[in-house]
């Protein structure tokens, strides 16, 4: 059978790839506004802190590879051809879109490996693969806006607390943080989803794994003037202590997929040192990385977008 060519366009934050490249990355974080020495120094440390270098290059390549396995195995009338774009690293974003109108894709479907939809996140990147593809007259871009309740997805979390579970005497005793990476509280203003999608997302999970309680933190805010949202994880593990004296604390960092800075310093060493200071017991369940489930997850998020096209070529 003929297989239909699309894109699969993934897009992912993307990490330096050594510690000479910290500087320009985080310079293209901060929207080329160059960052103060000690605050260069500052990030060196913590990426030296995790092993010199984060895995997350890695681990993304290999989600997109699993994840592009596993459609051109579902599909036989579809082939899929895989194509990486970063926000904040080479290949850019832009980069991978005119790589798909060189190599004569004409229809593509992008996914993004983060689940909550923000202005900030999710939309920062459709709107640079958009223009980009608008620019250069390229491929048409179909984009997944955000599969925070992909049932796979949910149910690896709900697994990897129960997992954890087992490694804890006294559930009674413990309590699970769901959190995403903050962001300035002014999304509110414009009813950003994105406090709502974790909420949901956090729900769905407990709900699948039997929680009767949980709560919901956000990590890893910017150190700028402006008010970020919270609580933070850290306040948040302190207080939740303090009113009920739990013992064992399980952080989820659901807004994340894979295991990177964010989660194996701010969660790792930072969280951590908070429980080791109020004496209790810290567990983090594993990331997503390219556990089958979540890689499942991900692909029923394009499997369903497959769907939405062709319904609207059958329309017309
Ligand atoms: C929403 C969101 C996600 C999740 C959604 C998504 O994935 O898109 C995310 C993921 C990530 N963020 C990452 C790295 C960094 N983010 C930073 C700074 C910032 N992130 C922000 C937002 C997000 N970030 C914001 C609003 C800032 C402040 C910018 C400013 O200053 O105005 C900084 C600067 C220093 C610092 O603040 O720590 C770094 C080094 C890495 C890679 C880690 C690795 O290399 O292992 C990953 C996956
Ligand atoms: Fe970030």
């Amino acid at each position: 059978m003929m297989r239909k060519k699309i894109g699969l366009l993934v897009m992912a934050y993307g990490t330096p790839s050594s510690l000479f490249e910290v500087e320009s990355y985080y310079t293209h974080i901060r929207h080329g506004r160059k960052p103060s020495a000690s605050q260069i120094e500052d990030l060196k440390k913590r990426y030296r802190q995790i092993g010199g270098i984060s895995p997350l290059a890695k681990i993304t390549r290999n989600q997109a590879k699993h994840l592009v396995l596993k459609l051109n195995h579902w599909y036989d009338d579809i082939r899929f051809n895989l194509y990486l774009g970063y926000k904040h690293t080479y290949p850019f974003i832009e980069d991978a879109v005119k790589q798909m109108k060189d190599d004569g894709i004409e229809e593509a479907i992008s996914i993004i490996l983060a689940p909550h939809y923000s202005v900030y996140s999710l939309k920062a990147y459709n709107d640079r693969a958009k223009s980009m593809s608008d620019k250069i007259n390229g491929p048409l871009i179909h984009h997944i806006n955000s599969w925070y309740d992909e049932p796979k997805f949910i149910g690896f979390w709900a697994n990897q607390i129960k997992r954890t579970q087992l490694m804890i005497n006294d559930l009674s005793k413990s309590m699970v943080i769901f959190s995403a990476h903050s962001l300035p509280e002014k999304i509110l203003i414009n009813n950003d989803p994105y406090p709502e999608q974790l909420a949901k997302t956090a729900e769905l999970i407990a709900e699948k794994a039997n929680l009767k309680y949980y709560s919901i933190g956000w990590q890893s805010a910017g150190a700028t003037e402006e008010p970020w949202l919270g609580p933070d994880v850290q306040d948040l593990t302190k207080e939740l202590y303090r009113k009920h004296g739990y013992t064992s604390f399980i952080y989820c960092p659901i807004g994340f997929v894979a295991d990177h800075l964010e989660v194996l310093y701010d969660n790792d060493f930072e969280c951590k040192a908070v429980t080791e200071e109020l004496g209790v017991n810290y567990f983090r369940p594993r990331m997503p990385n390219t556990h089958l489930s979540f890689i499942e997850g991900l692909a029923s998020a394009v499997s369903k977008k497959v769907r939405e096209i062709n319904k609207i070529t059958v329309d017309i």
